[in-house]
């Protein structure tokens, strides 16, 4: 048993058991029991969630152990927790604690602006957002065992979701139609091992799980994501920046599991009261984007 423990196949799978569900960003045991009853498949505790980082500034470090530990004592679902990038010490910390998964988040303000951590040395799973498919192989060739792709998170607002997603499944299909001594070059172009550019064309997909995340408010923007091609949503800010946020996690979760039915879509949007306001990201400066840190 030791000698699997932490092997790949393990982590990826572990990730694996997440498709199709919602993961919810939970700031106390409260949220995380309301997530959990909503039927999120996972948590993800951190301090603040990304609407109120952006809003109040400063540095955004990893969470109070003691409080992921209260979250994992709370729920029965996985815990994640978010890490700086290349903030390695963070992550041994969380490790040490137990956690499930932890995700090397550009939500959180950068720890190294060069590296990222190098996930291979950790038994724990790792989760690393991407805006492209070279990014999402980088991340994976560091040991991810998960991709989300990045959005604009707590902006409320899809549109970098959607963009992310629409360039990941367009260069999986431009992939897919290269002969073999074109990925080569395209390996090159993408900052990418050939190894894993090679893999992508066989499989026709990322070989680790890619989620939507960053900027998910309504049931409807997480069917859109599962139809665009994620394989399951991160939802933080629409949730509990919303004026009822059981009832939106619930309907999050039936629209995520039906997402190509449009009559369930309707049904659970209806009634939900206010939802997270939102913001233009064209009224963003480049330092306020946080998908632009460490790539
Ligand atoms: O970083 C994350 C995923 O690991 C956040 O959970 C996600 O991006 C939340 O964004 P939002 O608050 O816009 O839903």
């Amino acid at each position: 048993m030791e000698e699997i423990f932490g092997s790949v196949k393990v982590k990826r799978g572990l990730a694996q058991m997440l498709k199709g569900g919602v993961i919810m960003d939970v700031t106390s045991v409260e949220q995380a029991k309301i997530a959990e009853e909503a039927g999120a498949v996972a948590v993800m505790a951190l301090e603040k969630i990304p609407a109120d980082i952006r809003a109040q500034g400063g540095v955004a470090r990893m969470a109070d152990p003691a409080l992921v530990k209260a979250i994992m004592n709370a729920v029965s679902i996985p815990v994640m927790a978010k890490v700086r990038i290349g903030h390695f010490v963070e992550a041994q910390v969380l490790e040490a604690i137990g956690i499930d998964f932890i995700d090397e988040s550009e939500v959180l303000t950068p720890a190294d602006e060069t590296h990222h951590i190098d996930k291979w040395k950790f038994k724990v799973p790792f989760v690393c957002g991407a805006r492209n498919l070279g990014e999402a192989l980088r991340r994976i060739a560091e040991g991810a065992s998960m991709i989300r792709t990045k959005g604009e998170p707590g902006t409320g607002n899809i549109v970098e979701a959607v963009r992310h997603m629409r360039m990941v499944m367009d260069e999986i299909r431009k992939i897919q139609n290269m002969s073999e001594e074109e990925l080569y070059v395209e390996a090159k172009e993408l900052g990418a091992p050939i190894e894993l550019v090679k893999e992508v064309k066989e499989l026709g997909r990322l070989p680790v799980v890619n989620f939507a995340a960053g900027g998910i408010a309504t049931p409807a923007d997480a069917a859109l994501m599962m139809q665009l091609g994620a394989d399951g949503v991160f939802v933080g800010s629409g949730i509990f920046k919303s004026s009822n946020p059981r009832k939106r996690a619930e309907a999050i979760v039936a629209a995520t599991t039906y997402f190509d039915d449009p009559k369930i879509i309707a049904k659970v949007s209806e009634e939900l009261g206010e939802e997270m306001r939102g913001i233009d990201i064209r009224k963003l400066t480049e330092d306020e984007l946080m998908q632009v840190r460490s790539e």
